[in-house]
Order: structure tokens, then C-alpha cells, then sequence
């Protein structure tokens, strides 16, 4: 199968927090690549990877960086595909540079970013974008949603089993 997905990252330093987006794609058997692809340190590779994204077949980027994050909004303006930025956690100020370099894009050049490491909710999303045009994959997601839910419920059944005497108040409770 070849990809639909374009995991880049700044560094193979990120790949510890961006192997959680990979393993979400694999759940959903969603065909990726990953490549280190930097803004700053190989601009010319990165914009030709931007460009030529979506003419490879890639329906979806997944982009994730540190520090002074400038990689995924830099990929947002050169391919017409969504998109989603990682801010990846390092040791100097947890992640805030990143997240803020990623967030604050000017109107025009969106990139969905989401939470600091949060690589998983990455893989996610692009498994729903895909799924919007991939009823298949919608229905795989729909489980997906069913188990979390299911999951939930069963741990307030467990935490209203472990509290004794309180378990009269939760919505849940009765069940
Ligand atoms: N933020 C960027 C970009 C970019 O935005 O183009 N290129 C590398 N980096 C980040 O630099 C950090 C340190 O990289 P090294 O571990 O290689 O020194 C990584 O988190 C990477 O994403």
C-alpha cells in the first residue's frame, strides 16, 4: 500500500513522541512514511517535500518539532493537503516554544495543532480526515469511539466499586 500519511519531524530525536502518531495509523491500518525533514537545518528538502507531498499520493502530513517549531507551518505553505502539528516537548520551557511556534499561524495558513506531545491525537485526526471520504474507515472509527466509551464507563464502575458509600451521585451510578 503506498502512504496517505507523511509522518516529518525536525530531528530523529522527535521519533520517541512522534512513534505514538505511527502506532494510531497502524491501528486503523492507515499506510504512512516517516522522514526527518527540517526547516531549518535542510530548507530546500523541505520545501520540495511540501510540494511534491500531494502529487506522491500523501493526503494528509503530520509534521511534529521542537523548540522553535517552524516546520509545520512552513510545510502548510507550500502544499494544498491538511496539515497537523506536534509540538514536541524538550528540555528547556516543556514544549511551550513549540506549541506557541506551531499555534499562532496567520490567517490563510492553517495547521491543526495539537496538545504538546500529543502524537497519538495526531495519528487520530488523520485517521478521520481520511475517513471522511472512507466509509470503511469511518465505521472502524466509530468502534474506535465505542471502546473509549466503553472503557470510561467500566472505570467509573470500578471507582464507584472502589469508593463505597459514594457511589450515588455519579450519572453513571445505578448501572
Ligand atoms: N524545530 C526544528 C526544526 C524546524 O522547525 O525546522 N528543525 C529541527 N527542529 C528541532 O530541533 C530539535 C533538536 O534537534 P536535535 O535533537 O537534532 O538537536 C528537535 O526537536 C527538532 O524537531
Amino acid at each position: 500500500m503506498s502512504p496517505v500519511v507523511g509522518i516529518v519531524m525536525g530531528s530523529d530525536s522527535d521519533w520517541p513522541v512522534m512513534e505514538a502518531a505511527a502506532k494510531a495509523l497502524d491501528e486503523f491500518e492507515i499506510a504512512y512514511e516517516v522522514d526527518v525533514v527540517s526547516a531549518h537545518r535542510m530548507p530546500r528538502e523541505m520545501i520540495a517535500y511540501g510540494e511534491q507531498a500531494a502529487d506522491r499520493g500523501l493526503k494528509v502530513i503530520i509534521a511534529g518539532a521542537g523548540g522553535a517549531a517552524h516546520l509545520p507551518g512552513m510545510l502548510a505553505s507550500v502544499t494544498p493537503l491538511p496539515v497537523i502539528g506536534v509540538p514536541v516537548p524538550l528540555k528547556h520551557l516543556d514544549g511551550m516554544d513549540s506549541l506557541l511556534s506551531i499555534v499562532q499561524m496567520p490567517a490563510g495558513v492553517p495547521v491543526a495543532t495539537v496538545s504538546v506531545g500529543g502524537a497519538r491525537n495526531a495519528g487520530l485526526l488523520a485517521a478521520r480526515i481520511l475517513a471522511a471520504h472512507d466509509e470503511d474507515l469511518l465505521g472502524r472509527m466509530r468502534e474506535f469511539q465505542q471502546d473509549l466509551n466503553d472503557q470510561a464507563t467500566e472505570k467509573g464502575k470500578r471507582l464507584r466499586a472502589k469508593v463505597e458509600g459514594t457511589a450515588g451521585f455519579g450519572f453513571n451510578s445505578g448501572k
